[in-house]
């Protein structure tokens, strides 16, 4: 399974074509919105939120709410780019006598400077438009999509929130729900997508007074996956180990900067006793563990247990009181340019993250498994079970 996205922050639409969905599976555009609609929300985030209302179209690969096996396309309106005709598609008498406001002061900490000096653009528009974080909807649209293919054989993915500018929801409070269908409820009700109340309303007096400073915040989300198979992926190479993959898929998040799995960055403080996850095995079970410490991967390959995914994201780089920059016509220095912009978006990067992660399961799930067939492809995971819980 494979996809690619195309479009513009505020060009008209936003595409997304997969390919490698197997035939027969029943796609919900409902659920697909829900998660569109979960990724809007959150609190910090900018005006531009209150503009769009993300719905999604199937295009293609469809026929009575069912996948052909052909490639899917999706589709999203940019309601906003009503608003940019004029800056997005000028006429050529515009272009000709050089009117429309070109952005030359880049912002440190985004896209424009590199982008600009690699794809000889002059006005840094050309690269803010598709480096802007708006392209991560096509991406929870396909997430959506390929969560809808995990749910077949049981797997369910949640992302949520765990820090927002240094303040830490209370980890033991997750033991609080039972399973992750409860975590859910309570996350998509908090603003900032966390499961500990008291730390939600400290994150939002935090990200107000930081608007009202004119600066921003980053934080760290946590992605949970419960019911995968043991044995997707492989050790045998460093392409094929599918924590790798989860890795750089959660690092191509726009401003995301650092992953870990089960304990993660604790492991430099743990001696070997502490960190990793005994083995056990019953008739009824096979195989258990009692712990997991390593977040579901041994040798790069899942092993039964929950995919635990933590990773940070930087603050946004934006500033309404903007940083020092060089503008990159005139070689002066000046304020970096001002853009309409989020004070924080952790909580719809958890979203995204979430996405990242269904994505890469899906794909390792079709790497294994028929890719022809849904039915085919559940019949042979079955098999697959029954198959290890009798090694
Ligand atoms: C959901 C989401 C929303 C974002 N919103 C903004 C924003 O409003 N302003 C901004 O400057 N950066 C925003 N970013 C971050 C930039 O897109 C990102 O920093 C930029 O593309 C440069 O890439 P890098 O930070 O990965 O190096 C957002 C990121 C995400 C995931
Ligand atoms: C549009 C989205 O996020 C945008 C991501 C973004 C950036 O630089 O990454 C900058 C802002 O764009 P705008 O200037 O149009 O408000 C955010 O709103 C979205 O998440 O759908």
């Amino acid at each position: 399974m494979r996809y690619v996205t195309a479009g513009e922050s505020h060009g008209p639409e936003l595409t997304a074509i997969i390919e490698g969905i197997p035939a027969g599976l029943e796609i919900s555009v409902e659920k697909i919105n829900d998660d569109l609609k979960r990724r809007q929300q959150g609190y910090g985030r900018g005006n531009r939120m209150k503009i769009e209302t993300d719905q999604v179209k199937i295009l293609n690969g469809i026929r009575h709410q069912k996948s052909l096996g052909s490639p899917i396309t999706l589709n999203v309106t940019n309601r906003d780019h009503a608003h940019w005709g004029d800056i997005m598609s000028p006429t050529a008498e515009e272009t000709a006598a050089n009117s429309v406001r070109q952005v030359t002061r880049p912002r440190p900490g985004h896209a424009d400077l590199v982008g600009g000096m690699k794809y000889r653009h002059t006005d840094l528009r050309n690269v803010l438009e598709r480096s802007s974080a708006r392209e991560t909807t096509m991406r929870v649209a396909v997430g959506s999509l390929c969560k809808q293919l995990l749910s077949q054989i049981g797997v369910e993915v949640l992302g949520f929130v765990k820090e927002i500018g240094g303040i830490q929801a209370d980890s033991s409070k997750l033991s609080n729900f039972n399973g992750l269908a409860d975590l859910k409820k309570v996350t998509d009700e908090s603003p900032t997508r966390t499961f500990d109340e008291q730390a939600d309303q400290q994150m939002r007096h935090l990200i107000d007074k930081t608007k009202r400073d004119g600066d921003t915040l980053g934080g760290v989300v946590e992605v949970i996956a419960t019911g995968m198979p043991a044995g997707l992926g492989s050790y045998v190479g460093a392409d094929t180990k599918l924590d790798a993959k989860l890795a750089a898929s959660i690092v191509g998040i726009n401003a995301f900067k650092g992953v870990e799995f089960g304990d993660g960055f604790k492991f430099a403080h743990h001696p070997g006793s502490e960190g990793m996850d005994e083995i056990f095995w019953d008739e009824d079970q096979g195989f258990f563990r009692k712990t997991n410490h390593l977040g579901g991967f041994e040798g790069g390959m899942t092993n039964g247990q929950p995919i635990v995914v933590k990773a940070v994201m930087k603050p946004i780089p934006t500033l309404y009181k903007p940083l020092m920059s060089v503008d990159v016509k005139t070689k002066e220095s000046y304020k970096a340019n001002v853009e309409r912009s989020d004070t924080t978006a952790v909580t719809a990067a958890a979203v995204v993250a979430e996405a990242m992660v269904s994505i890469e399961l899906a794909k390792a799930l079709l790497d294994k498994f028929d890719t022809d067939s849904i039915d085919r492809m559940k019949e042979q995971v079955t098999t697959y079970l029954d198959e290890i819980k009798h090694y």
